[in-house]
C-alpha cells in the first residue's frame, strides 16, 4: 500500500539577475522564490494495484516519486510504504521497493552490469532460488546476457535501461516505482519491459507505480491512473473510468468503394449534428462525435440505414486526447475513484 497524505514538497530556486553583473549581485543578495512542486497531494494505492502517475512536463510526478523513495523529505504532510515513512526509515524501506530513475543510474558506473547483480544480490541478501528464478526470468525477456562484460558507462542507453529495469526488481520488492522506465528503448524492448513487469505483478502482486509520457506504457502496464497537474491530484481512477471520460468517441465502418465520399460524409454531418464525418482509407469513414449528445449506438444505428456496411466498430476513446483533456483539468475539480 503507498500513501500520501496532504504531502507538499517546496524547493527554493534563488534569483540571479542577467550576466556576469547579475551573477556577482546574486552571491551578496540571495533572493529567492518558493516553488510549489507537490502542493498537498492525498491518494491510496492498494497492494497489487499498476498505477499510472501522468501529467505534464513540471506537474511533480519525479518529485512525488522521490518522496516516495525516501530521496527528498517533505516539507508537511506524509507518505507511508509498506507502511513506513521512507525518508524516516530509509534502509527498511529500501529493502521492500524497488525503482527505476530513466535520467539517473541505479548501478556501478565502472562495473559491468552482471557485477552490478552480484552486488545487489549480496547487500539485499537475496536467496538462491528468486536470484536464479528473476535472473532466468530477465535474460529470457531483456537478452541481459548480450550486455556482456561491458562497463554501464559504456552502455548505450537502451542497453542500460534494461539492466536498471532487472535490477529494481531482483529482490522481488514489494512495490517497484518506475520514472520513464522505458525511455531510449526500441519497440520490442519496450514491449518486454511492459511483459516483465506485468508477469511480475501477476506472479508476485507487486505494487506498480508508473511515471511516463510513453502512452503505450501506460495503457499495456495500468489499472489505475493517478493525473497530477501543478503538484495536486486532479483525476484517480481506474483506466477504464478515465477513458469513460471521453467527450469525443469514435465509429469506424466501410460502406464499399464505389459510393461518392464526398456525399457520405455530407448524409452524417446533417444527420447527426455536431459530428464530424472523414474518409479513413480506401471505403472506410470515422466519425467523431460528441458526448454525450451522442452514444455510439445512435451513430451506429443511422450508419446501419442509410450505408450498406462490411463492418462497423466504435473503437476504444484515445488515451492520448483523453490525458491532453485531464492535464488541463484545474486541481480544485478533482474527480473520486477508487483508492
Ligand atoms: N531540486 C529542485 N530545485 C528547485 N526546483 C525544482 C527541483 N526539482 C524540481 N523542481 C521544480 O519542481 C517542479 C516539478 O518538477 P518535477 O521534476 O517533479 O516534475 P515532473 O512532473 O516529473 O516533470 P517531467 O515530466 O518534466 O519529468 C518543476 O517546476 C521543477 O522545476
Amino acid at each position: 500500500m503507498i500513501v500520501a497524505e496532504e504531502l507538499v514538497k517546496e524547493f527554493r530556486r534563488y534569483e540571479r539577475g542577467p550576466g556576469l553583473r547579475g551573477s556577482l549581485a546574486g552571491l551578496f543578495t540571495r533572493r529567492h522564490q518558493i516553488v510549489r512542486a507537490v502542493a498537498g497531494v492525498s491518494f491510496r494505492i492498494p497492494a497489487g494495484t499498476k498505477v499510472a502517475y501522468v501529467g505534464a512536463n513540471g506537474a511533480g510526478k519525479s518529485t512525488t516519486i522521490k518522496l516516495l523513495t525516501g530521496i527528498m523529505r517533505p516539507t508537511a504532510g506524509r507518505c507511508l510504504v509498506d507502511g513506513r515513512e521512507p525518508h524516516r526509515e530509509r534502509r527498511a524501506t529500501a529493502a521492500v521497493i524497488g525503482a527505476v530513475f530513466g535520467h539517473r543510474s541505479q548501478l556501478w558506473w565502472d562495473l559491468p552490469v552482471g557485477d552490478s547483480f552480484r552486488i545487489l544480490r549480496r547487500i539485499y541478501d537475496i536467496p538462491d532460488p528468486v536470484y536464479r528464478r528473476n535472473m532466468a526470468r530477465f535474460r529470457e525477456l531483456l537478452d541481459l546476457d548480450a550486455l556482456g562484460t561491458t562497463p554501464v558507462r559504456q552502455l548505450s542507453l537502451g542497453q542500460r535501461m534494461r539492466a536498471e529495469v532487472a535490477a529494481s526488481l531482483l529482490h522481488d520488492p514489494a512495490v517497484v516505482f518506475l520514472d520513464e522506465p522505458t525511455i531510449g528503448l526500441d519497440l520490442t524492448l519496450k514491449e518486454a519491459v511492459r511483459t516483465l513487469i506485468n508477469q511480475v505483478n501477476a506472479e508476485l502482486g507487486t505494487t506498480v507505480m508508473l511515471t511516463s509520457h510513453d502512452i503505450g506504457d501506460i495503457g499495456s502496464i495500468c489499472d489505475q491512473v493517478l493525473v497530477v497537474n501543478e503538484g495536486a491530484v486532479v483525476h484517480q481512477g481506474s483506466m477504464a473510468d478515465l477513458l469513460r471520460t471521453a467527450d469525443t468517441r469514435t465509429v469506424v465502418f466501410d460502406h464499399g468503394t464505389d459510393r461518392p465520399v464526398a456525399g457520405a460524409l455530407a448524409l452524417l454531418e446533417t444527420g447527426l449534428p455536431g459530428v464530424r464525418a472523414v474518409p479513413d482509407g480506401p471505403g472506410r469513414i470515422r466519425v467523431d462525435f460528441p458526448v454525450p449528445r451522442w452514444s455510439a449506438r445512435q451513430v451506429m444505428a443511422f450508419v446501419l440505414e442509410h450505408f450498406d456496411v462490411t463492418e462497423c466498430f466504435a473503437p476504444e476513446p484515445d488515451l492520448e486526447t483523453v490525458l491532453r483533456r485531464v492535464y488541463a483539468t484545474r486541481a480544485t475539480v478533482a474527480s473520486g475513484g477508487s483508492g
